[in-house]
């Protein structure tokens, strides 16, 4: 496996190419935008996306059809664009292409995580799905991270970890992809709650709390939709949780505090041309928990909150309301 392909030129696809490299594969990324495969190709790295970090040139362009080939494509598209990328991409797989599922959310339109929508989109290609706690510009300054990687076939997950993976990228397999796919789109909802913990200075227990109540939230709705709790407990899962929670170089995090310090979500966003995907997440996810018959009361208030149908005051005078009951429920 020695091409591989990365669709998405943003943060993550970056900072995903330059370790790959770093691995010695050969890789060629497909950018949304001219102006950011050319500086990625000339190596003046990605300021749009990655400002700051000095990358060396790496192959790429604006033209899907140049992953054509690719042994494997790490796609890196956010998650409510990611049905429209893969529909002009399908012509260009080949039958059996692992395609590696790296963006963490779930799509509005249809409650569908990322693998259903590839399934129904290039039905031909074998899915992964890769997930942890890691920063892009973490991965981009060689840095040392640890991520879950989880296909259906052991020895596919071999191969992909040993494309991919160098001492300071380790991946882990695992076969449980709804459970990856789960923690990652999760994680970014209650780390907006974590966020807004912090900018309403709401205090560090409070914090701790919602790390654990969120990741029994988690782990409820991957267990409903066929996942395995022990995933969670690993780096998709609590991994990532703690991660995203701990720090505002998380755009969740970041955009929960902004909340919790009075800021509109509007503003806060028109402010960025980076992805907050706990955002679009949300109401999928509620509405999502709501069919499955789970509860999610954090990810819950996070929706209400963005909704605009309670206060933030409103909707945590509501989660401090509820009735005291067993931990395990
Ligand atoms: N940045 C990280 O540290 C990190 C780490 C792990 C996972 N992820 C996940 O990776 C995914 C991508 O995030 P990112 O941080 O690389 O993005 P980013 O915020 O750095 O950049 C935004 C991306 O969105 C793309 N985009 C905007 N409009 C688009 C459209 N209409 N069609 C297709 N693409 C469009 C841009 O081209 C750009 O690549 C997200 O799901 C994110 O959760 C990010
Ligand atoms: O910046 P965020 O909140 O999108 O988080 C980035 C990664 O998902 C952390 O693992």
């Amino acid at each position: 496996m020695q091409k591989i392909g990365i669709l998405g030129a943003g943060a993550w696809g970056t900072a995903l190419a330059f370790t790959a490299r770093e691995a010695g594969r050969d890789v060629q990324i497909w950018a949304l935008e001219q102006d950011v495969a050319d500086a990625l190709s000339q190596g003046r790295g990605n300021p749009a996306f990655l400002p700051g970090i000095d990358l060396p040139a790496m192959p790429a362009s604006s033209d899907l059809s140049d992953l054509a080939g690719s042994d494997a494509i790490l796609s890196v598209v956010p998650v409510q664009h990611a049905r429209r990328v893969f529909t002009d991409l399908s012509p260009h797989v080949a039958a059996g292409t692992p395609i590696v599922l790296c963006s963490k959310g779930i799509e509005q339109s249809s409650l569908s995580l990322m693998t259903d929508v590839l399934h129904e989109t290039i039905p031909q290609a074998v899915p992964a799905v890769l997930s942890g706690p890691s920063f892009a510009a973490d991965v981009a300054r060689g840095l040392p991270t640890a991520v879950t990687l989880a296909c259906a076939d052991q020895a596919l997950g071999d191969t992909l970890m040993q494309a991919i993976g160098r001492p300071t990228f380790r991946p882990y397999w695992s076969n449980d992809l709804i459970g990856a796919e789960v923690g990652g789109a999760v994680k970014n909802v209650l780390a907006i709650a974590c966020g807004v913990v912090e900018g309403m200075k709401l205090g560090k227990s409070a914090h701790a709390a919602i790390i654990a109540r969120g990741f029994a939230e988690m782990t409820r709705l991957a267990v409903a939709l066929g996942g395995q709790a022990q995933t969670l407990s690993g780096l998709c899962g609590l991994g990532d949780l703690v991660l995203t929670c701990s720090s505002v170089q998380s755009r969740n995090m970041s955009f929960g505090k902004a909340l919790g310090e009075g800021q509109s979500a509007e503003a806060i966003l028109a402010e960025r041309n980076s992805v907050t995907e706990g955002v679009a997440t949300a109401p999928a996810l509620i509405a999502l928990a709501e069919r499955e018959g789970v509860s999610m009361p954090i990810c819950e208030a996070v929706d209400d909150t963005l909704s605009n149908r309670m206060s933030l005051d409103e909707a945590i005078r509501d989660l401090l309301s509820r009735p005291f009951t067993q931990e395990t429920s």
